[in-house]
């Protein structure tokens, strides 16, 4: 953890920060009304639905995001604590309980005017981006709590995407080292196959629309990836002392067949990677945040069964998840936030050859498709409706 060389004001204007996530269910019961809230007018196929029903159900209907969030909630508190920072958080999701309702009310009650929103997702997409500020306009609106010039009872600022902030690619860094090194003291592979296994790294496909929409944030989804995936392959080589191949793979698709979303599949790279030649892989989820249903399911599950059918050796690398440089990266955002909504003058690092992303969305940012005026507000942009 950082020194304390902050001052208990630092996070103001803020009262409160709110720690922004998907949702999961926590028993059998929940597994299909969370699934409705998922997939609610997204024309998902109902044989798709089923399937990640068994999924859920395969791990006793509890998915596992609900306690990470809630651990990743513990590990920011202790941080900010440890820096003598003032600043409550409060925890919400978008499908499942807490619901951003709950954590609107619960805002309220505090007393909260002015809050700070972090999302649990790393890279700028719909997925990412616009549908969280949405669904806060949304709840703000069901709540009597937005206006139609766009002004809020409670204001609320977001981090920006942070998948090239240093804390975050240092963090992937610190578990591919790890992972290799898992590799290469397993038994029956050898120090050559481990050192020369290839990197995977895999994130959520989305549809090829919703990547060409992302292109108004700076770069597209896929594209921010690479640009991190350079850097970070560059530090593991550092780290390891010798070459790393790698690569960019996807994973949990859905909607119809007919609907072109981001290829290869990790299952078709990894035979891919197997007919060539390869002998061993790395799969990092640079694309997640912590070990959620779509890395236990997709990756531990699925991805590590077709590796072991393949013959290839294969460790899944962890995801940032409560590491220390990502979380003390994530209060180094929130402080980067409250000075800039203070207009002072801030360094905003990042890695790569992106840039900082912008903290205000600019207009059409991460629209679902290109040009599509859906009609629903969002939040932390220029305006209401752009
Ligand atoms: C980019 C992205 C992330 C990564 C960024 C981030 O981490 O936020 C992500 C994360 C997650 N996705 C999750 C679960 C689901 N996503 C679905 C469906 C979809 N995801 C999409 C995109 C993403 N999703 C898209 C374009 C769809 C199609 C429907 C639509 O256009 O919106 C469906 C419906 C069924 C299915 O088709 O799989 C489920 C159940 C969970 C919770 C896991 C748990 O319970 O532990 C998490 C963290
Ligand atoms: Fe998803």
């Amino acid at each position: 953890m950082a020194p304390s060389t902050e001052t208990p004001q630092a996070a103001l204007p803020y009262d409160a920060l709110l720690l922004y996530s998907f949702g999961g269910p926590n028993k059998a019961e929940d597994v299909v009304p969370f699934l409705r809230n998922v997939t609610a007018g997204k024309g998902i196929p109902d044989s798709r639905l089923e399937e990640v029903g068994e999924h859920y159900y395969g791990f006793g209907g509890k998915s596992p995001i609900n306690e990470q969030n809630l651990a990743l909630k513990a590990a920011i508190e202790a941080e900010l604590a440890a820096r003598g920072i003032e600043l409550p958080v409060v925890w919400g999701n978008r499908n499942w309980e807490p619901y951003t309702r709950d954590a609107l009310d619960e805002l309220k009650a505090m007393g909260a005017s002015r809050v700070v929103a972090l999302v649990t997702s790393a890279y700028s997409s719909y997925s990412g981006c616009r549908q969280y500020r949405e669904d806060l306009a949304v709840t703000l609106q069901g709540a009597g709590d937005l206006d139609e010039e766009g002004s809020t009872s409670v204001q609320f600022d977001k981090v920006r995407s942070y998948f090239n902030h240093p804390g975050f690619a240092q963090a992937n860094v610190d578990a591919i080292v790890d992972a290799y090194r898992e590799l290469a003291a397993r038994d029956g592979v050898t120090a050559q196959d481990a050192a020369g296994a290839t990197l995977v790294f895999v994130t959520h496909s989305i549809p090829d629309t919703m990547e060409a929409a992302s292109a108004v944030s700076g770069a597209t989804y896929s594209e921010q990836h690479l640009d991190l995936g350079a850097v970070v392959a560059e530090r593991v080589e550092a780290e390891l002392g010798h070459p790393v191949t790698w690569t960019l793979a996807y994973c949990s698709r859905s909607g119809p067949p007919t609907q072109p979303w981001l290829e290869p599949d990790v299952n078709d790279l990894l035979g891919q990677l197997s007919e060539a030649g390869t002998k061993a892989v790395v799969l990092s989820p640079i694309g997640f945040v912590s070990d959620h249903m779509e890395v236990a399911y997709d990756l531990d599950t699925e991805a590590l069964a077709t590796a072991a059918e393949l013959g290839l050796a294969a460790v899944r690398a962890g995801t940032v998840g409560t590491r220390a440089p990502f979380v003390a990266g994530l209060v180094d955002l929130v402080l980067e936030r409250a000075a800039l909504a203070r207009e002072e003058d801030v360094v905003e690092a990042a890695v790569g050859n992106l840039g900082a992303y912008r903290s205000v969305c600019r207009p059409g940012c991460c629209r679902r498709r290109d040009g599509e005026d859906s009609g629903v507000p969002a939040l932390c942009s220029v305006g209401l409706y752009t």
